[in-house]
This record gives structure tokens, C-alpha cells and sequence, in this order.
């Protein structure tokens, strides 16, 4: 049943609310008959209908249940073909505010311990320079 193998280019034909298909985490899911009952509702599905749902479908932090009823859903595989619309990688300038902040605190967060790394690095050699002269002079 789900051994089904539909392109990018498949999923992206079943875009109406009546025939609506998604790609999360690779796999197609036809969602057609869910969308009436989406707790969410049916704008959302709408929305990423005929595309990746990936993210849009962690984001919300669905339930385990959620995730059973998914498995109902699902239709195929999806076959990667190059050039096609990648899941998660960060496309510049379309990435959502909230993940660009964490972005920079983690970069910011980086490059404090790379300073504080150098400034011990310094701070080490100093010591050790200090304790040569000490050496020599004894
Ligand atoms: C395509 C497969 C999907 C399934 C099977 C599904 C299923 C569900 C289920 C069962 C719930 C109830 C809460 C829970 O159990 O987590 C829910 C809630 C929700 N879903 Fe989905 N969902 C899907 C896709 C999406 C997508 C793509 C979005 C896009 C943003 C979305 C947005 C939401 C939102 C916002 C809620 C919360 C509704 C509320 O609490 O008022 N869902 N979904």
C-alpha cells in the first residue's frame, strides 16, 4: 500500500481541498478526507496543500495521536529529484523570525566561548612565560 513511489511533482497536482496531498518527512499523505475533521482546521492544510508540510506540521508539536492518524494517511514515498523544494534547509531571508533569533543566540553563545577559549589560551602562556623568566633568573 504505502510502497507507493510519487514525485515532487506528483504531490504537488493534488492541491485542492477535494484532493489534497502532503509530503512530511518524505512520505505522502492524502489528506483529503481529513481535512474536514482537522482539529487545526482546514486553512492550514489548505495552505500547505500540494507541498512539504514538514515543518509546518512539527511546528504545531502535534500529539502521538496526531501521528497515529498521519499513519491512516499515508499514500507513498516520496522520490527526491534534484532541484526539488528541500524540507528543512534554511532558505535565506524566508526564515521565520523565531528560528532566526535562536540562529543568532546560538552563534552569539559560539563565539563567546571561542573569546573565552583565546582569552585563557593568553592568559596560559602568559603564566607560563612568567614562570620561565622565573626559572632563569633563579
Ligand atoms: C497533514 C496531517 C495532519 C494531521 C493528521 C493533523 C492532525 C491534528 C490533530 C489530531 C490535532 C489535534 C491536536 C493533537 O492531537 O495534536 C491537530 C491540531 C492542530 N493542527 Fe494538525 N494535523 C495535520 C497537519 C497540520 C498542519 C500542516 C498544520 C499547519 C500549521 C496543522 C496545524 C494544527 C494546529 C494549529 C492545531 C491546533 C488546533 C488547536 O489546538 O486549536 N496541522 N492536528
Amino acid at each position: 500500500m504505502a510502497s507507493k513511489e510519487l514525485t515532487y511533482q506528483d504531490v504537488a497536482e493534488h492541491n485542492t481541498k477535494k484532493d489534497l496531498y502532503v509530503v512530511i518527512h518524505d512520505k505522502v499523505y492524502d489528506v483529503s478526507k481529513f481535512v474536514d475533521e482537522h482539529p487545526g482546521g482546514e486553512e492550514v492544510l489548505l495552505d500547505v496543500a500540494g507541498q512539504d508540510a514538514t515543518e509546518a506540521f512539527e511546528d504545531v508539536g502535534h500529539s502521538d495521536e496526531a501521528r497515529e492518524t498521519l499513519e491512516q494517511l499515508l499514500i507513498g514515498n516520496l522520490k527526491r529529484n534534484p532541484g526539488d523544494p528541500k524540507p528543512k534547509a534554511p532558505i535565506p531571508g524566508a526564515v521565520a523570525p523565531p528560528a532566526n533569533t535562536s540562529n543568532a543566540t546560538g552563534l552569539g553563545i559560539g563565539l563567546y566561548a571561542i573569546v573565552l577559549l583565546g582569552g585563557l589560551a593568553a592568559f596560559g602562556a602568559y603564566q607560563y612565560l612568567q614562570q620561565q623568566q622565573a626559572v632563569q633568573s633563579a
